[in-house]
């Protein structure tokens, strides 16, 4: 799978762990920042990422700051982008399940071990497609 990451300051430590992690199971994965733990401005890399996975050059994306709140406001921006914030496993289970989340958004604040759990099980579930792909369609249906 083609993965997307991207991260402020705050993100930096774990987005190291995740880029080991996503490279040794075999995905190919596009950093596109921050590359130090030096302050910087989540929108810049909400939006490099969020862009890539809408446009189809990434069949997932990852962006991690602080709370993970800030990089899913950015992402969702994006018609097409379904980013979701997950602090545990069951959250990225159904996101996946239910709503074909095509990018995940993590905070630094709920720990790496936890972090690394959410991760595993977003990549690896599918979408079940029926009657969640008719609700899909309707968030795409601004009124
Ligand atoms: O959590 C975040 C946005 O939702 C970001 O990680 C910010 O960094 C957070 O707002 C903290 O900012 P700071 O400059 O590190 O104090």
């Amino acid at each position: 799978m083609k993965i997307a990451i991207g991260n402020d300051h705050r993100g930096y430590g774990l987005k190291v762990k995740i880029t080991a992690l996503l490279s040794a199971q075999g995905h190919e994965v596009y950093d596109f920042g921050t590359d130090s733990a030096e302050s910087a401005d989540y929108p810049d890399f909400g939006h490099l990422v969020a862009s890539k996975v809408v446009n189809d050059d990434a069949d997932r994306g990852v962006l991690i700051c602080g709370t993970g709140i800030g990089m899913s406001m950015t992402a969702n921006k994006y018609p097409g982008a379904r980013a979701a914030l997950c602090y545990q496993t069951e959250y990225a289970e159904l996101t996946r399940r239910h709503n074909d989340a095509n990018i995940l958004c993590l905070g630094e604040l709920n720990g790496d071990d936890l972090n690394l759990e959410v991760l595993t099980v977003f990549i690896n579930t599918e979408f079940e497609g029926g009657r969640h792909q008719r609700r899909i369609d309707k968030i795409s249906a601004c009124r």
